[in-house]
C-alpha cells in the first residue's frame, strides 16, 4: 500500500491577466499548500477501480468523471499503451476537502494518484513529465504536482518556486456552497490586471502580508456577486482577533483569513465555527517545502 496526502492549494493572491485564443484565462498566482487535505491509498489490482469515503464522499457520487480515477487511466495508457499485462491498481481515496471549492480538490487527488502509480508502479517519471500529462485534465494539476509554495503563470504550467517562503498559520473557511470556476472566470467579461508584483525574497509574515496587502484575487468579487454567502465568510474572518489578511482561494468560495501564530488561527476557527455550524472550517499551517497532514 503506497499513500500520498492531497494537500489543500491556496492561491495567496491571484490576477487574471488575459485570455488565450482556447477561452482559457491566463493567470498570475502565489500559491502555497495547508496540512488539510484528502487523504489517497493505492495498491496493487488486476484493474484500475476508486473507492471514496471520508465526509465529502457523498458529493462525489461519479466514480467516471472522478478527476484522479481519470489521471490514473491516462498515466496507466501513456506507460503501458495496449500491453495487456498493463498493471491496475484499487485507488481509495479519503474525500475531507469540500468539493469545487477553490482549494484545488480534484486537482490535488489527481495529482496524488499521479504521484501515488508513479511510485507503485515504479514508472520514475520527474516531475515534469506527470506534469505535462496531468496539464490537459487540469489546470491545477501541476501546481499541487509540486504541493510547496510557488508563482504559477500561464494556466497554471509555468511554474516558479518561491524558496524560503515563510510558514502561514491560516484559518480556512468554506461557506457551504460549490462555486463554478466556468462560471466565475466567465463574468470577467474580458477585465485583465497587470502581472503581481515581484515576489523573490519574501521571507518572514511581516513581509508576506506586506506583499499581498498589495495584490488581491480578480475572482473574488465575480464570485461574492454570484454567491454573496462568501462575503460573509469574509467578513466572519476579518472580525476575528488578530486576522492579518483575510481573501478568497481560487475561484471560491472557500476562503482564508491569516494569523501571526497558530493559536490566535485556532481561536479563530473555534469561535467562526461556534456562530456558523453549517459552515467548514479548519485552522491549518502551510510548510516551506510542501506540507503533510498533522
Ligand atoms: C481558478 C483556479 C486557480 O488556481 O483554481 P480553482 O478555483 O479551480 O481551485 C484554477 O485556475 C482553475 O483550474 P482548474 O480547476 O484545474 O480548472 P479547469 O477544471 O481546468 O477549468 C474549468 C473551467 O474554468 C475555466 N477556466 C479555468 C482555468 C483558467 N485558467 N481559465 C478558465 O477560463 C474554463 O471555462 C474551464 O473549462
Ligand atoms: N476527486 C475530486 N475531488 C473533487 N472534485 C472532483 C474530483 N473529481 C472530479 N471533480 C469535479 O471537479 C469539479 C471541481 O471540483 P474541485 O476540483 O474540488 O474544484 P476547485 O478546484 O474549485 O476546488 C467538481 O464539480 C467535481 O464534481
Amino acid at each position: 500500500m503506497i499513500s500520498e496526502f492531497a494537500a489543500a492549494k491556496i492561491n495567496l493572491a491571484l490576477a487574471v491577466t488575459g485570455r488565450r485564443s482556447d477561452g482559457y484565462h491566463l493567470l498570475d498566482t502565489l500559491v502555497t499548500f495547508a496540512d488539510a487535505g484528502d487523504r489517497f491509498d493505492v495498491r496493487s489490482a488486476p484493474d484500475l477501480s476508486l473507492e471514496v469515503t471520508g465526509p465529502f464522499a457523498a458529493d462525489l457520487q461519479d466514480d467516471a468523471s472522478n478527476l484522479a480515477l481519470l489521471a490514473a487511466e491516462r498515466l496507466r495508457a501513456a506507460a503501458f499503451g495496449e500491453d495487456v499485462a498493463a498493471p491496475g491498481a484499487v485507488l481509495i481515496l479519503e474525500k475531507a476537502l469540500p468539493v469545487a471549492s477553490g482549494i484545488g480538490g480534484g486537482s490535488a487527488d489527481a495529482a496524488a494518484a499521479l504521484r501515488a502509480l508513479n511510485r507503485l508502479w515504479g514508472l520514475d517519471w520527474p516531475l515534469e513529465r506527470l506534469a505535462s500529462l496531468g496539464l490537459r485534465l487540469g489546470a491545477d494539476i501541476p501546481m499541487c504536482l509540486h504541493g510547496r509554495p510557488l508563482r504559477a503563470r500561464g494556466i497554471g504550467e509555468d511554474i516558479g518556486l518561491l524558496k524560503g517562503f515563510p510558514r502561514l498559520d491560516l484559518v480556512l473557511v468554506n461557506p457551504g456552497v460549490a462555486v463554478s470556476t466556468a462560471t466565475v472566470f466567465g463574468a470577467l467579461a474580458g477585465r485583465f490586471s497587470p502581472p503581481l508584483p515581484v515576489a523573490a525574497g519574501l521571507r518572514g509574515l511581516d513581509a508576506a502580508i506586506t506583499w499581498l496587502g498589495a495584490a488581491s484575487n480578480d475572482l473574488q468579487a465575480p464570485a461574492i456577486a454570484a454567491a454573496p454567502v462568501i462575503g460573509e465568510a469574509l467578513a466572519a474572518l476579518r472580525q476575528t482577533d488578530d486576522c492579518r489578511l483575510a481573501r478568497m482561494s481560487g475561484s471560491g468560495a472557500t476562503c482564508f483569513g491569516i494569523y501571526a501564530d497558530a493559536e490566535s488561527a485556532r481561536a479563530a476557527a473555534a469561535s467562526i465555527s461556534a456562530a456558523r455550524q453549517g459552515w467548514w472550517v479548519r485552522s491549518v499551517a502551510t510548510g516551506p517545502s510542501g506540507s503533510q497532514p498533522t
